[in-house]
């Protein structure tokens, strides 16, 4: 099936678009909008992607920031996936989608004493260690608990992503990771610390990454230091290259997962380094899965601009507000009338509130509208924004539709309060 979008599973049939064997626009009446829909076949092919056959073991670690909804953490999980979290309630939702604790890795510059503990106990795979001050506080943990937490650091290589400078990660003015020039001191410490058991390396120098070179830059830094560490007799069982692998969302062309990997492969055998490669990729594994689906509750056209007013908000979906990303938009009913030039926006009181501008649509009110590319950090970044309720979600496999997450309640938006006077 070939298709102009870029999710690989949508297409037109009779002019109406579908996501699998499922007609969104009826979907979308029978469930309600706004709406994310995902399909399961796109899942897979993302996951088969990654899959290269090697010489040592590959690890994929999901990042759950990406999309952290159950089925499809379990989806995952049941490929042998293992997962990125950064927080108790990812690891807490790995778990709960049946991710065994020793294919779980915890990232994340600012793990609390009480997250240690719970990622101690569950028996995780590893910490990926943002500072020498975590190391510190990890060690102490583990002590107390009697313990010894494996460990990675995660190193801040000083390279340009050259993506947008809200996510890149791996610039020496980040946060993020702890710098290169003072990497090799920190595993100095790390080994003199008998709570921490140190077990590999890592990096992630950004997200939306649509160029190799980056990566292979990091690399070589990273490849430098193995060898110094391997000198100091610190030995490491894994490399972790981290996430970042860019999707094409209008007319990106970002290199292949297999690629990827088969580059970093060439790359380690070079060296002479057997260690085992992990990934923690996020978008590339859901982002060209999911649509968002809107219904346009009014046309409204100004002296200025015509608008198409929709009933999803950037509550629902913040990456155009956010980041000035372009997303693709579709009637998922193609019309034959002429198109006009629409801003294509929300009901939230913000002029961020928008999901595209100046696009070319065939559109009347009450047309429901898709979204595309809106499998990853969509429905993860929705909030009760202007107390509305986050979105429903369905997962189409083939003509089946599961409903995954039902709409939040209303109720629950305030069942959390208290009046005290
Ligand atoms: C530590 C870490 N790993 C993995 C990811 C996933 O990145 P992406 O969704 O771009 O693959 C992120 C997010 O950028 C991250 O911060
Ligand atoms: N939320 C970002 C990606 C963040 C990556 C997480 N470190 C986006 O939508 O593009």
């Amino acid at each position: 099936m070939t298709t102009p979008y870029p999710n690989p599973t949508l297409h037109l049939e009779n002019n109406a678009l579908m996501l699998e064997n499922v007609d969104l626009n009826a979907v979308a009446r029978v469930h309600g909008t706004p709406l994310y829909v995902y399909s399961k076949a796109a899942l897979q092919s993302a996951w088969d992607a990654w899959q290269v056959p090697a010489d040592r073991p590959i690890h994929i670690c999901y990042a759950v920031k990406a999309n952290s909804n159950l089925a499809i953490l379990s989806f995952f999980a049941k490929q042998g996936a293992f997962f990125d979290t950064v927080s108790m309630g990812e690891i807490s939702r790995a778990l709960a989608a049946g991710a065994p604790a020793h294919r779980i890795v915890f990232s994340g510059v600012g793990k609390s004493v009480a997250e240690i503990e719970f990622a101690l106990t569950e028996g995780i795979h590893c910490f990926n260690v943002e500072s020498i001050t975590e190391l510190d506080r990890i060690h102490a943990v583990a002590t107390r608990l009697g313990k010894q937490a494996p460990i990675s650091l995660r190193i801040n290589p000083d390279v340009d992503a050259k993506t947008h400078p809200y996510i890149s990660t791996g610039l020496k003015e980040n946060k993020f990771g702890i710098d290169h020039t003072e990497a090799l001191a920190a595993y100095m410490h790390a080994a003199t610390l008998s709570g921490l058991s140190i077990v590999g390396i890592d990096y992630h120098i950004g997200s939306q990454l649509t160029s190799l070179t980056p990566y292979l830059d990091a690399q070589n830094r990273l490849f430098g230091l193995i060898k110094q560490l391997s000198d100091a007799g610190i030995t490491l069982t894994h490399i972790d290259l981290g996430g970042g692998l860019g999707v094409r969302y209008r007319d990106e062309v970002p290199p292949t997962a297999s690629s990827l990997v088969e580059q970093a492969l060439a790359g380690l055998r070079e060296a002479g380094f057997n260690h085992a490669l992990m990934f923690e990729p996020g978008r590339s594994l859901v982002a060209n899965a999911g649509v968002m689906l809107t219904e346009v509750e009014y046309i409204k056209p100004t002296q200025h601009k015509n608008f198409a007013i929709v009933d999803a908000g950037m509550n629902d979906l913040i990456r155009p507000a956010l980041y000035q990303a372009w997303m693709q938009v579709v009637n998922t009913v193609e019309r034959d009338t002429a198109t006009t030039t629409y801003d294509i926006v929300g009901p939230v009181c913000e002029s961020t509130d928008w999901f595209a501008k100046d696009r070319d649509l065939a559109v009347e009110a009450g047309d429901v509208l898709a979204i595309l590319s809106a499998g990853a950090y969509c429905m993860t970044m929705a909030s009760n924004y202007n107390s509305r309720q986050r979105p429903a979600e369905l997962l189409v496999d083939g003509d089946t539709v599961h409903v995954i997450r039902t709409r939040d309640v209303l109720a629950s938006l305030w069942e959390n309060e208290h009046i005290p006077v």
